[in-house]
C-alpha cells in the first residue's frame, strides 16, 4: 500500500505524531494506527483538516461548479444518504480515471483505505467462528445488515442508471453497470464509511447546525480506545476539524487513539470488525414483538406507551450487562394474554400465580437462547483446538468474547428471573 499523503490534502500533523504499522493479530488488515515519537502536553491540537479535504456531503454537495454532476444527482435522489453519498464518491475517486476533477484529488486517500474489512458479514458460512454465532443476536443483525446491504445496492445502481437516461449530459461522469459499480465496491465503500466515518457537530453563526456525516484523513486512522481523552472538533474560523488531546497527556512511544463511543461488541465486530474483553457496554437482546392478531391489541399498544413512551412493537429488547430485566419486558408479557383490559395496572403483578405465568414464560426463552449459545461454543470449542489457520482463529477469538458475553448477560437474567420465580413459589406455599 503507498504512503499516505497528508500534506497533498493540506492535512496538518503535530510534528510528534508518525503513522505507524501496529502488528495486530490479523497483518494488513485495519492494522495501522498512529504513535507519538515524543510527549505530546494535554490541550495540545494534533492535527487540522480543513473541511474541503473530508469527503462528506456538505462538501460534495456544496454550489460549485466541480461538483454539479454529484449534486445534481444527489438532490434528484431523495433516497440517497449521506453513506451512499460518500460511499460513491469513494468508488469514482478510486477509478483510475476519475471523471471528477474534485474527487481525483482524494485518490491517494482513497486508494490507501484498507483493500478488505473485518466484520460478521464477511464470515463464511460453515466458518468456526460463523458456526459459533449461530443463534446469537449478532448472527440476525449481520444477516439483516447483509440483506438490506444487498437490496441498497440494487436500489443505488438503478437510480444511477436512471438519472444517467435523463441526464444524458453528465452520463460519463457515473457508474451505470454491475461491472463497474458492482455489490463488491458497494460494500468496500460501505465499510470504509461504517469503520473509519466520524459525525461532527457544526455552527454557523454560533447556532447548531446539526451533525455531518464525514470522512476525514487522519482522524480516520485513529484506533479506538475507551480511555482516549482525545477529541475533534469544527472549527468555524478556519473552516477544519482540528484534533486536540484533550486533558490527558500523551506519552512519547504510546499510540494515539480515540473513543469512539459506548459501543457494545456486537456493534464493533459488526461495523468495525473487532471486539473488546470486558466490554461494559455489551446487552442481549430478546425479542418479544406484541402480535397485531392479539384480542385488544390496540388497547394494550396504548397502555405499554403509557408504560414506556419509547416502546415499539417489534423492537427487541435490551437486556443490559449487570442490568435488571426492564421491567417493559415483564408489562408486555402480562399484558399480552389479557383479555379484558379494564382496571388493569400493568406496572405491577396482576397475581402471583399470573406473575408465575409471565415468569416461566421468560425463563423459558432465556434458557433457550443460553442453551443455543453454550452449545456452540462447546461443540465449535473442539474444532478451534484442531484449528491451525492463524487469521481463522484470530476470527474465531473475537467472536468469542462477543458470544461469552451475551451468555453471561443471559445468565445474569435467567437467575434473577429463577430468584423471583422461587421467591412467588415460597410466598404461594406460606400461603397454604
Ligand atoms: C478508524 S480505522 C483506524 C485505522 C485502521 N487501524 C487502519 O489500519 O487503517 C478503524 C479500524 O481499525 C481497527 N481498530 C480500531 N480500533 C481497534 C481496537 N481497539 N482493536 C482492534 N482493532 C481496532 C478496526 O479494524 C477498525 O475497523
Amino acid at each position: 500500500m503507498a504512503e499516505l499523503d497528508l500534506a497533498a490534502l493540506n492535512v496538518s500533523t503535530h510534528d510528534a505524531l508518525a503513522l505507524a504499522l501496529l502488528g495486530g493479530t490479523v497483518e494488513g488488515i485495519n492494522d495501522r494506527g498512529v504513535i507519538a515519537t515524543a510527549n505530546i502536553p494535554p490541550n495540545t491540537v494534533i492535527a487540522q483538516i480543513p473541511l474541503t479535504s473530508t469527503i462528506s456531503s456538505s462538501a460534495l454537495l456544496a454550489n460549485v461548479e466541480e461538483f454539479s454532476a454529484l449534486s445534481t444527482f444527489a438532490n434528484s435522489s431523495s433516497s440517497l444518504s449521506d453513506d451512499d453519498l460518500i460511499c460513491l464518491a469513494i468508488i469514482l475517486s478510486r477509478k483510475e480515471s476519475c471523471p471528477h476533477p474534485y474527487l481525483s484529488t482524494f485518490s491517494g486517500f482513497t486508494n490507501n483505505l484498507p483493500a478488505t474489512f473485518d466484520s460478521t458479514i464477511f464470515l463464511t458460512p460453515g466458518s468456526l467462528p460463523h458456526n459459533l454465532l449461530k443463534g446469537t443476536n449478532l448472527m440476525h443483525s449481520t444477516a439483516m445488515l447483509q440483506n438490506q446491504i444487498a437490496q441498497d445496492h440494487a436500489v443505488l445502481l438503478k437510480l444511477l442508471q436512471d438519472f444517467s437516461m435523463v441526464h444524458v449530459d453528465m452520463k460519463d461522469f457515473f457508474p451505470t453497470t454491475e461491472e463497474d459499480f458492482g455489490l463488491e465496491d458497494y460494500v468496500h465503500g460501505l465499510f470504509s464509511v461504517y469503520s473509519r466515518a466520524c459525525d461532527l457537530s457544526m455552527s454557523v453563526e454560533g447556532r447548531d447546525a446539526g451533525r455531518v456525516r464525514l470522512l476525514c484523513p487522519f482522524l480516520d486512522m485513529l484506533n479506538h480506545s475507551t480511555t482516549s481523552k482525545v477529541f475533534y472538533e469544527f472549527d468555524t474560523e478556519t473552516g477544519s476539524v482540528k484534533i486536540k488531546t484533550g486533558e490527558d497527556e500523551i506519552l512519547k512511544d504510546s499510540e494515539v487513539t480515540l473513543n469512539y463511543g459506548p459501543l457494545p461488541n456486537s456493534k464493533l465486530l459488526l461495523f468495525y470488525g473487532f471486539s473488546l474483553p470486558n466490554n461494559a457496554h455489551d446487552f442481549a437482546e430478546l425479542f418479544v414483538p406484541l402480535n397485531p392478531d392479539l384480542a385488544l391489541y390496540s388497547s394494550k399498544l396504548e397502555l405499554l406507551k403509557t408504560l414506556s413512551p419509547t416502546y415499539l412493537p417489534s423492537q427487541p429488547f435490551q437486556i443490559k450487562k449487570g442490568g435488571a430485566i426492564p421491567s417493559t419486558l415483564l408489562s408486555l408479557l402480562r399484558i399480552m394474554p389479557l383479555i379484558d383490559l379494564d382496571g388493569v395496572d400493568a406496572t405491577f403483578p396482576i397475581s402471583d400465580s399470573n406473575e408465575l405465568g409471565v415468569l416461566s414464560a421468560l425463563e423459558g426463552a432465556l434458557q433457550g437462547m443460553s442453551q443455543a449459545i453454550s452449545g456452540n461454543l462447546l461443540l465449535v470449542g473442539d474444532d478451534r483446538k484442531a484449528e491451525e489457520d492463524v487469521n481463522s482463529i484470530a476470527e474465531y477469538e473475537k467472536v468469542r468474547i462477543y458470544v461469552e458475553s451475551e451468555l453471561e448477560i443471559l445468565s445474569t437474567a435467567l437467575q434473577e428471573v429463577r430468584g423471583r420465580i422461587s421467591a412467588i413459589q415460597e410466598g404461594l406455599e406460606g400461603c397454604d
